[in-house]
């Protein structure tokens, strides 16, 4: 694998060199005139949407907390003849946000699309979270993507402009076990979604969500070995998936092709979200037994 933008070969997932070739679905002007900006923008998943996006015609604005990160993934786009640019935000701050918009209504000329993909958790067994740990998870992903997508209303609104926005979630529904905290803030943006897409439809601004699955990227390196040889299992297609594969359901949903699509959750899930079990920390022996039948049912288990 070659090296990344940032000078590193990802533990996990797809570099720079892979971005720039995959294969797509979307024609090289499918983007063409549009500004997107993508949060988390040099991590995985939004690091394979700039990719995209910008190869098919999009000026993409990167956003995140480390400015070297993306810095580094700005200088590889470019370096590709790609129309890249980047400033730094923490999602969690609405001042920063402000900042932000500023920046790309003044100088890059406004905004089209928005991806939220900046978010994360870590794996614990709920009932052992701190008020610290919960707090910056649903800071990060329901205050965060909230703050996010507020700020681009906003200016659309005021703009008589038109819009559209993709929160990348979780699959909440089915079996992804020991991230609680995380399943509770998805499922917030998930409603938040839902509401917004009524509200705002009189704006013309339409928006949705992806929820991916097993998908491989540096964002795994919170997850132990021992459970992350499981992930393949996770769904009835039996294989993990690439940033790339995210990245080209946020193209659809957030480009023309879904002009009719508002309030959805797309699941990019290999089928996970219908079938099997993902266990981020160890699976409790409790599960691991052979269960009791209604005979059994006053037994010791
Ligand atoms: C089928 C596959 C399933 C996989 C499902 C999903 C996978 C993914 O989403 S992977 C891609 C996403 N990327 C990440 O998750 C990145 C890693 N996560 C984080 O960076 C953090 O969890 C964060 C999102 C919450 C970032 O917040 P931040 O404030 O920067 O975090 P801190 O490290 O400062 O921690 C704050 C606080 O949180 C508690 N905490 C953090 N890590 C752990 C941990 N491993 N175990 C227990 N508690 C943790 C802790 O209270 C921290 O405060 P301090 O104690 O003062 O450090
Ligand atoms: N990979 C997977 O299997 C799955 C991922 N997801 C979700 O997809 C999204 C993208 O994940 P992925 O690309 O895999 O993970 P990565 O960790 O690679 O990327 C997440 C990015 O979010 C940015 N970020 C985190 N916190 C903040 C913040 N407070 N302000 C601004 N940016 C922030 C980070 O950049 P920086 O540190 O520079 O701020 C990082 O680059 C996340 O919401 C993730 O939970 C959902 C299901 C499965």
């Amino acid at each position: 694998m070659a090296e990344t933008g940032s000078g590193q070969t990802p533990e996990f997932g797809l570099d720079d060199a892979d971005l720039a070739i995959e294969p797509t679905v979307f024609g090289p002007s499918a983007f063409a005139g549009k500004t997107v900006l993508i949060s988390g923008g040099a991590g995985g998943i939004g690091r394979a949407t700039a990719w995209l996006m910008a190869r098919c015609g999009a000026a993409v604005v990167l956003t995140g907390r480390d400015a070297a990160k993306l810095d580094a993934a700005v200088a590889t786009l470019r370096a590709a003849g790609l129309d890249a640019s980047a400033k730094p935000c923490n999602v969690r701050d609405p001042a920063s946000i402000a900042a932000l918009h500023d920046w790309i209504w003044d100088e890059v000329g406004g905004l089209d699309i928005l991806v939220n993909s900046a978010g994360g958790q870590f794996p614990q067994a709920a009932i052992d979270f701190s008020v610290k740990g919960w707090n910056a998870v649903i800071d990060t992903n329901l205050n965060g993507t909230w703050y996010m997508t507020q700020e681009a209303g906003r200016r659309w609104r005021d703009a008589g402009r038109p819009g559209s926005i993709v929160s990348i979630v979780v699959v909440t529904r089915q079996g992804l076990h020991g991230v609680a905290h995380s399943i509770a803030a998805r499922s917030g943006v998930i409603g938040l979604t839902q509401a917004l897409a009524v509200e705002w439809a009189p704006l013309n601004i339409r928006i949705n969500c992806v929820a991916p699955g097993s998908i491989e990227t540096p964002g795994w390196r919170v997850y132990d070995p021992s459970v992350i040889g499981a992930y393949p299992r996770s769904n009835p297609m039996m294989r993990t998936a690439t940033s790339w594969e995210v990245a080209e359901a946020c193209a659809y949903l957030s480009g023309d092709g879904a002009r009719y699509v508002t309030g959805e959750v797309l699941n990019v899930a290999g089928g996970g979200q219908l079938w099997g079990e993902t266990w981020t920390i160890p699976r409790p022996d409790y599960f691991n037994g052979p269960g009791r039948t209604l005979r059994q049912k006053d037994e010791t288990p």
